[in-house]
């Protein structure tokens, strides 16, 4: 049976979030320290959110350096779906596995809402579930989400389909509304949004299941 690394860094908050979530979906997870190197047990690995290392220098700029950010990047390069939500996301920017940066939000304050967003392409591990167009709502809880990339990065995200979502009411500055990107193969994505914070009608809001499940569905060897 496929099992999840979620990633663990001194600060992150949202590991036991993240294993709960994909253990309602029936998909079973462990955590694993950033000072480990093997993730070769895992078919599909999370870098959740938090504040790595209290966000020190810039969020992510600390934890790239773990001796877990190579394995992750030999899975990433292998083709194994890899998720940085929120401080994952600044994570996997800092790492160079994903283009551009997280810098402060445009209000220069800590945005904690829910945030309409509108699903842009279904080729990710994040989206296959969804449909493009597909508007679902989810909860940003960041100072530094405000994503940004050179007009060239720009162009090539857009050309080879790596926009994941988009904001409809961009609450932080993001480039082109941007609330997510993947890689160019799709099986490493970053996004700003919290799908487990929004995964059962308890927490008032399911949405997330979504992202979730596509997630778990490309755990399956050759699914993207
Ligand atoms: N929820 C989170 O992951 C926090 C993200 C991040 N460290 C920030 O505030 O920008």
């Amino acid at each position: 049976m496929s099992k999840v690394g979620i990633v663990v860094f001194p600060g992150t908050n949202c590991e036991h979030d993240v294993a709960r979530a994909l253990a309602n979906l029936g998909v079973q997870s462990e955590l694993v320290w950033h000072g480990d190197s093997d993730l070769s047990s895992y078919s599909g690995v999370i870098i959740p959110g938090g504040f790595a290392h209290g966000d020190y220098l810039r969020p992510g700029a600390i934890a790239r350096f773990s001796k877990i950010m190579s394995e992750i990047i030999s899975c990433a390069n292998s083709g194994v779906p890899v998720l940085g939500i929120c401080n994952g996301f600044q994570v996997l920017t800092e790492a160079g596995l994903l283009p551009g940066a997280l810098q402060k939000n445009s209000g220069l304050r800590f945005i904690c809402q829910p945030e309409a967003l509108e699903v842009v392409t279904t080729r990710s591990i994040t989206t296959s579930q969804l449909s493009p167009g597909d508007r679902i709502t989810l909860p940003i809880n960041h100072f530094e989400g405000n994503y940004t990339c050179d007009s060239q990065t720009l162009n090539l995200l857009i050309d080879n389909d790596q926009i994941v979502m988009r904001y409809i009411d961009n609450p932080n500055g993001s480039i082109d509304n941007i609330a997510a990107i993947s890689n160019k193969g799709g099986n490493v994505v970053g996004m700003m949004p919290h799908p487990e914070r929004a995964s059962s009608a308890l927490l008032g809001n399911s949405d997330g299941l979504k992202v979730l499940a596509s997630f778990a569905a490309s755990l399956v060897v050759g699914a993207l």
